[in-house]
């Protein structure tokens, strides 16, 4: 079976379905984690946010944003967002699985949506969003040596951060918070190997750790 069949399969065994559906009404959000396979390697599509936007300015996202009235769901959120970002058409995209949600600083409920891409796609950023598009190998986000991580008082996870060295344009992009919480879970999830470092989940129930940041959240609503 080739590499893509593999990670696929892999994936869907943590699709959350609508097992999330019980949570309080709040202001809901997606990201696509868009991946392909290039030279037998699997990599990962970032973003680098505008300096002009308000939130987040200048930070290392995934293509996505809020959800609209329109949106039929998490998944049409994220692919609605990708297209308007980074030009990438939805049917383009190959949807995997939707993971455990996240409640971020703002307390938007950020929805992972994996989904794999073609190699040869060509992203066009919206300038008005996006400065930069750049790919990581997705191996990276399990390796310690450009790693380190640094407690935030009230944030119950750890706040992960990778430096990553990008030999296609010679800059160096800052990977950190949520957006490197969600590269290291799918590299997780996708090769079915553990990080080198601790990230406080494990593969066999990697949903518990999620959970009880999210039962954390809630409870503090
Ligand atoms: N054409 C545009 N020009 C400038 N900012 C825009 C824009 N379209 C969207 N935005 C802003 O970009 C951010 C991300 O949008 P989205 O959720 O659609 O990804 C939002 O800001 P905030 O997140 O700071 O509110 C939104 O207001
Ligand atoms: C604990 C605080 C952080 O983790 S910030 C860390 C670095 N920045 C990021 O990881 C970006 C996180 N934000 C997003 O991905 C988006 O802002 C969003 C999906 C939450 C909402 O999208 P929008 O485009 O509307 O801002
Ligand atoms: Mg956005």
């Amino acid at each position: 079976m080739d590499i893509k069949e593999t990670v696929k399969i892999a994936l869907k065994k943590y699709d959350v379905g609508d097992v999330f559906s019980y949570l309080p009404v709040m202001q809901k959000a997606s990201v696509l984690i868009p991946v392909f396979v290039r030279g037998g390697e699997l990599h990962v599509l970032m973003t680098l946010r505008s300096p002009h936007l308000k939130s987040n300015a200048g930070e290392v996202c995934f293509p996505g944003g809020k959800s609209d009235p329109e949106d039929q769901d998490e998944v049409d959120t994220a692919l609605r967002e990708a297209k308007e970002e980074i030009g990438l058409p939805p049917e383009q995209v190959e949807v995997v699985c939707k993971l455990f949600p996240i409640i971020n600083k703002r307390g938007l409920l950020v929805t992972p949506v994996v989904g794999f891409i073609e190699e040869s796609f060509v992203a066009q950023a919206n300038p008005a969003e996006v400065s930069e598009v750049f790919t990581v190998p997705l191996d990276f986000f399990r390796q310690k040596a450009a790693h380190s991580v640094y407690p935030v008082p009230r944030i119950p996870e750890p706040l992960h951060s990778f430096f990553y060295s990008d030999p296609s344009s010679g800059k160096q992009q800052h990977i950190w918070g949520l957006t490197a919480m969600l590269a290291i879970l799918v590299a997780v999830l996708a090769t079915q190997k553990m990080p080198e470092f601790n990230v406080g989940f494990d593969l066999d129930n990697p949903l518990a750790f999620f959970q009880h940041n999210i039962d954390l959240r809630i409870s503090k609503l």
